[in-house]
């Protein structure tokens, strides 16, 4: 059992929180979390989390277990870490992987510096797997790091889309009823075959449920249960809340989930995850520039048109010369879209300088950031070519901060004379601005474009 890396500095945020509410639901969340903050506050409760994530991922079909197939160039199961590390009130987060994965593991907490878990070894089920993160959090075990909890949360670690307020409902629940999980309606009808594979009956749709994840305990019930379980429900059972019901006659309160709470199991699973992922960070944009008037206006003009092509999107601006203060707070609030606005010139000065802030920020660890250099050029003034040299040095520059995560690419606007044509330009600029953002194809990477 390994514990993440000792003393890992990690950034003060934990990356956007990648959850379903926004708006008036985000207000309620903020102030069920509050009360039940300084409820566990008042009596603190002690909570542990098991993620089971010892599977093979057979219905993925692909080598990889699904766990750690890449979202953004980082594996799965890292999100879901994520997710449960911004919980501040959940002590222990025990992973369960196979032996042969547990070096995959490791790395993967060092490399985005995960903290608070604990690592164990998976059984050839998944309830075997989930049964031995309970024992590891049991006192009986030799030199066990871990201390028992009041409270365990399981949760399946391919559910990356978990949110504190529901985590909070379960344990909540669990703390007053010994057991509780999220549920979700039904999408399809459940059906009885018979067994000449015909229908024998359907269950009415309306009064059944989808069990789904964050499940929360007793310790003492879910660990006594699965101590009483047979070696059938041990080896083809998929449901902890029976198991409490059956072996400890614990009846859990079910609790509404979101729709984010699913798991992914097949490779359509992971193509939604990422296109969640890429919505919930290219929430913002940071036009960068300096404070020439020339650069400032069309600067100001782009964050304009910018604005009409990336609807729901926060577009702000920020110079760059006073980054020590406004820049960093910038990153601080998770922004990881940048376009650094150069007119009239080629030279790569500015965006180095932005580069320079962003590698020495904790930002890119998580998610990959997007950073444009836009150079405005009067092709009828400055001949491309005298300038394309000095920009084909952003193939370099982007291959060095590649490594740090940091996606960089060039574009190209005509800045005319004429004020109709630089409109319909920086049209062009903002859509392929708003495109690389949404998309963040890594492919693009070090190209520059031309609007
Ligand atoms: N022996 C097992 C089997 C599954 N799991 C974990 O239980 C969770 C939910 O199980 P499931 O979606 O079925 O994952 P797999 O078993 O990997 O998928 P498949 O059935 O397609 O092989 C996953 O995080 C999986 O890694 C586990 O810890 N140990
Ligand atoms: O059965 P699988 O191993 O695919 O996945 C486990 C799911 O059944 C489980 O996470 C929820 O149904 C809640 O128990």
């Amino acid at each position: 059992m390994e514990a993440g890396p000792p003393g890992s500095s990690r950034p003060t945020e934990l990356g956007p929180c990648l959850s379903g509410q926004r708006g008036a639901d985000q207000a309620a969340s903020a102030s069920l979390q509050s009360a039940a903050r300084a409820q566990l506050g008042r009596h603190p409760l002690a909570v542990a989390a098991v993620l089971p994530a010892g599977g093979c991922g057979e219905r993925m079909g692909v080598p990889t277990p699904k766990q750690f197939c890449p979202i953004l160039e980082r594996p799965l199961i890292s999100y879901t870490l994520q997710a449960l590390e911004r919980v501040f009130w959940i002590k222990d987060i025990v992973v369960v992987v196979t032996g042969e994965n547990m070096e995959v593991m490791k790395s993967i907490i060092q490399k985005y510096q995960h903290k608070r878990i604990s690592l164990v070894e998976a059984g050839v089920t998944r309830h075997r797997s989930i049964f031995n993160g309970l024992k590891a959090l049991a006192e009986d075990q030799l030199n066990c790091k871990l201390s028992k909890p009041e409270i365990v949360i399981i949760h399946d670690a391919v559910r990356p889309f978990v949110e504190e307020d529901i985590l909070l409902k379960v344990v909540t629940a669990a703390k007053e009823h010994g057991a509780a999980g999220a549920i979700r309606p039904l999408v399809s009808t459940v059906i009885s075959p018979s067994a000449d594979g015909c229908l024998d009956h359907s269950l009415e749709r309306a009064r059944h449920r989808a069990s789904e994840m964050p499940q929360a305990f007793l310790f003492d019930v879910i660990y006594e249960a699965y101590q009483q379980c047979s070696d059938y429900d041990l080896e083809f059972g998929t449901e902890c809340l029976q198991l409490a019901l059956k072996y400890c006659c614990t009846k859990a309160k079910l609790v509404e989930g979101s729709p984010d709470l699913w798991k992914v199991t097949y490779k359509r699973d992971l193509y939604a995850a990422e296109s969640i992922v890429k919505e919930r960070i290219s929430q913002e944009v940071c036009v960068i520039t300096d404070t020439k008037e020339d650069n400032k206006h069309v600067s100001h003009l782009l964050e304009e048109v910018l604005k009409s092509e990336l609807n729901h999107v926060k577009v702000t601006s920020e110079a760059l010369c006073h980054a020590g203060r406004d820049l960093q707070q910038i990153i601080l609030d998770q922004c990881y879209n940048f376009v650094c606005v150069n007119v009239m010139t080629s030279d790569l000065q500015e965006t180095q300088k932005l580069l320079s802030i962003l590698e020495e920020s904790h930002l890119s660890i998580l998610y990959p950031v997007v950073v444009v250099s836009v150079h405005f050029l009067d092709f009828k003034l400055v001949p491309p070519s005298q300038k394309m040299e000095n920009l084909m040095q952003i193939r370099e520059f982007a291959k060095e901060v590649k490594k740090r995560n940091i996606w960089l690419c060039g574009l190209l606007i005509s800045y005319p004379q004429d004020e109709q044509k630089l409109q319909e330009s920086l049209r062009q600029g903002a859509i392929i601005i708003a495109s690389l953002i949404k998309e963040r194809n890594s492919g693009l990477v070090g190209q520059l474009l031309i609007a």
